[in-house]
């Protein structure tokens, strides 16, 4: 298990240092139009499980949509202080 900041941290790192076999490295060469539409994908899944499906299974697609946000924000430079200013 880990928090949204250690993930971040995690997938800064992986960007940082590109290790072979990353989905998140790939993720980010593929570019801001694709992490996005992996965005409104993954949105589609979290609001279908939760109307649909079981709490845990929602918890799980939001988990997803959770990471390609991440991955989005680190394809545009953005960190998390730059997001929690706003909240
Ligand atoms: N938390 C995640 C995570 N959540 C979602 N995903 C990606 O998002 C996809 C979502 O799965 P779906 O089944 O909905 O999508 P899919 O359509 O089958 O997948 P695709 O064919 O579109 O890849 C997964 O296949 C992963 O590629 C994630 N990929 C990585 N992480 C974590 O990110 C960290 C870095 O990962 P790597 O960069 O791959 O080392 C690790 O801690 C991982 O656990």
């Amino acid at each position: 298990m880990k928090t949204f900041e250690e993930l971040y941290a995690e997938l800064a790192e992986k960007a940082r240092t590109r290790p072979a076999g990353s989905g998140t490295v790939a993720a980010l060469d593929a570019g801001v139009h694709a992490i996005g539409k992996k965005v409104v994908e993954e949105a589609a899944e979290s609001w279908m499980a939760a109307e649909h499906e079981s709490a845990d299974r929602a918890a799980e697609e939001i988990s997803q949509l959770l990471y390609h946000v991440q991955v989005l924000m680190l394809a545009r430079g953005i960190g998390l202080d730059e997001v929690y200013k706003h909240l």
